[in-house]
């Protein structure tokens, strides 16, 4: 049973998170006429079966926890993962940057461990459709448990495909198109044919050179606005007393995102390429260029 988006009383099946006063955490499924064991002692699940979220029980020595059901921010940095995921606030980047809507036709690749898709099939909602692409069939097996524990058994307008998006795919009219993959740059003909005026095409890159390469191809293909690229860095604050700062730890950088708008055919942007001029990579020049760039 998913535990998310999800209100009223606990049930068995539903995984519930504990958090004890020095915000030690445990995730719990529960199940009747069981406990669950800490270092203080035993939990009893059915302390919690049939009550609200947000109370607050004791273990069998007295040590106090809060039980809430998780949100989907904290399940997916823990879930099963075969691979790296699309961290919580790059997530919230691609939802709101790639305008993902209700009823959007949405194309990810790759689906890796089901971050994303949680995400994506949320926003989509129900009127929406996602087809999600994974070339590995061992992490398409993580994607299926991962968005089957959030989104439930069947999520409306789900597809999952294995195999490689640019032999595969089916969806000819995309309105948002997402590449977490580690050549994206090799699936911007595909988003040419297959956008649809207006339509978004965003990536999801680690390292400054793919995200050179990236940008350089959107460019030498045509047909799209100037990329824009940027990244998001998340710090907590430290709240205690007058000791109101930034925590020292920080999430900095998983990557960088970028994103491009398919123009009507036979339109050319008005905006300026930033695409250096023919001869700028020239013989005499020894500095750094883009990669892939070759020299002319
Ligand atoms: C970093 S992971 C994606 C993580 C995922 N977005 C998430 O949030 O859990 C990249 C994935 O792309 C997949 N992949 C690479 N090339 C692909 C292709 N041509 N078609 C489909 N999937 C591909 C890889 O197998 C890998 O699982």
């Amino acid at each position: 049973m998913t535990s998310f988006m999800r209100s009223g009383p606990l049930e068995p099946g539903e995984w519930v998170r504990l958090t004890d006063p020095k915000g030690r955490k445990h995730n719990v499924q529960l199940e009747a006429g069981t406990a669950f064991s800490t270092k203080k002692g035993q939990i009893s699940h059915d302390d919690m079966i049939g009550h609200p979220e947000g109370i607050v029980i004791e273990s069998s020595m007295g040590a106090p926890y809060q039980v809430f059901r998780p949100l989907l921010f904290e399940y997916v940095v823990s879930m099963p993962r075969g691979v790296a995921i699309i961290y919580p606030k790059d997530a919230a980047q691609i939802v709101t940057q790639a305008d993902i809507y209700p009823g959007a036709r949405v194309v990810e690749a790759g689906a890796g461990s089901g971050s994303l898709t949680s995400y994506l099939l949320r926003a989509i909602g129900p009127q929406g459709t996602l087809g999600s692409y994974e070339i590995r069939e061992d992490f398409a097996e993580n994607v299926v448990r991962n968005v089957h524990q959030v989104a439930g058994p069947n999520p409306p307008g789900w597809t999952l495909t294995v195999g490689d998006v640019r032999e595969v795919i089916t969806e000819t009219e995309i309105d948002r198109l997402i590449l977490d993959m580690v050549d994206p740059w090799t699936c911007i003909p595909l988003a040419a044919d297959r956008l649809v005026p207006g339509g978004i095409l965003c990536a999801y890159v680690a390292t400054t050179t793919q995200l050179s390469r990236f940008v350089e191809t959107v460019r030498e293909q045509g047909g799209f606005t100037e990329p824009r690229a940027w990244e998001t860095l998340e710090r907590d604050w430290h709240l205690e007393g007058l000791a109101v700062r930034p925590d020292h730890k920080m999430n900095g950088h998983t990557a960088f995102l970028v994103t491009a708008r398919r123009m009507a055919p036979g339109q050319t942007s008005l905006e300026k390429s930033r695409r250096p001029a023919p001869g700028a990579y020239g013989p005499d020049y020894h500095g750094p260029r883009p990669a892939g760039f070759v020299a002319e």
